[in-house]
């Protein structure tokens, strides 16, 4: 079924456990995630980026926002698991507005890079408009190192749990997602991988409300091997490993944002498919390993993130 994103989320922050939340640019995609979400009875949120609408709108993120909000309203209203389509890091109105009117489930807001008040600002005006229209509302504090919405950032800016407290009660937003130390892509952290906990502890028990984990892409290393066995060049990949993850969900993410994981395990198959089957151009036969490669680390993920079952 197809439901607003704080049906999922209210139950995971209230039983306490993760739900993925994947980025999606085409039909393969979604395919991986809702059949991941049936075999393991879990709660899915899929989810696009701005690039994603462009993508599949062929230039027209209007149109990419209706096409995706039918795509997936078609598999999601004929499963039984809840569906949940989000509109990650929005960050310009216009396509923040295309995915209201479309039918998101959720849109991001991200005004991170901001000052403050900035941020409270705009997002206080999203949250009456998406609200107005029953889409729930994501926004950012603190900022991820490496490139986000266009701003590349040297180094990580770790949320303030104080100004978390204040961004909540003022903008009523619906999830928050704290800057505690991962960065977008596959290749995260200088050294070993570190999350300030604190931090997170601390937002969550002055929030109370779901919170969100970017880059939290585990850079799974069998993946790695295969893309590597067949012409990729991912050295020094590096993600948040599985142990780190389940701690996140411990001390309060129920939101957990995966995009390299499924763009590795795709890759992977696809390379191996085509080294191994020179005769083939049958596009329904060489996305299909790509295809299975992903749905098995969406899997997974759910087994980690904890949300088999929780339908
Ligand atoms: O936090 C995450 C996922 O982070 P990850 O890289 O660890 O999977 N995300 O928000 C996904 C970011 C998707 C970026 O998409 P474009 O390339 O179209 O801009
Ligand atoms: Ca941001
Ligand atoms: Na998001
Ligand atoms: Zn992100």
């Amino acid at each position: 079924a197809y439901v607003n994103t704080k049906v999922i989320l209210d139950k995971a922050n209230k039983e306490g456990y993760g739900v993925g939340a994947f980025n999606v640019n085409n039909l393969e995609f979604i395919h991986a995630i809702i059949e991941a979400g049936v075999e393991k009875k879990s709660p899915v949120i899929i989810q696009t980026s701005q690039g994603a609408l462009k993508y599949a709108g062929d230039g027209d993120v209007y149109r990419g926002a209706r096409l995706f909000v039918k795509m997936v309203r078609e598999f999601a209203d004929s499963v039984e698991i809840p569906v949940a389509l989000n509109l990650d890091h929005g960050s310009k109105l216009e396509n923040i507005m295309a995915c209201i009117q479309a039918g998101y489930s959720s849109v991001m807001i991200d005004a991170s890079h901001s000052p403050l008040e900035e941020n409270i600002a705009i997002t206080k005006d999203i949250v009456r408009i998406a609200h107005a229209a029953n889409v729930s509302v994501e926004a950012e504090l603190g900022q991820l190192a490496g490139i986000e919405d266009d701003v590349v950032a040297e180094h990580s800016v770790l949320v303030d749990p104080n100004e978390a407290k204040r961004f909540v009660e003022e903008t009523k937003v619906d999830f928050l997602a704290p800057a505690i130390g991962t960065s977008h892509g596959a290749f995260k952290f200088k050294g070993t991988a570190k999350l300030d906990f604190d931090r997170l502890k601390e937002v969550k028990e002055l929030t109370k409300i779901p919170l969100v984990l970017h880059g939290a892409s585990s850079v799974v290393q069998e993946m790695v091997k295969i893309a590597e066995a067949n012409g990729a060049d991912f050295g020094g990949s590096k993600g948040v490993p599985s142990d780190i993850l389940k701690e996140t969900v411990k001390y309060g993410i129920n939101k957990v944002n995966t995009d390299t994981d499924l763009r590795m395990a795709y890759i992977a198959g696809l390379r191996e498919f085509l080294n191994n089957n020179p005769k083939e151009f049958d596009p329904r036969k060489y996305f299909a390993t790509a295809k299975e490669y992903t749905k098995k680390v969406i899997m997974d993920r759910m087994e980690v993130l904890d949300s088999v079952g929780k339908i």
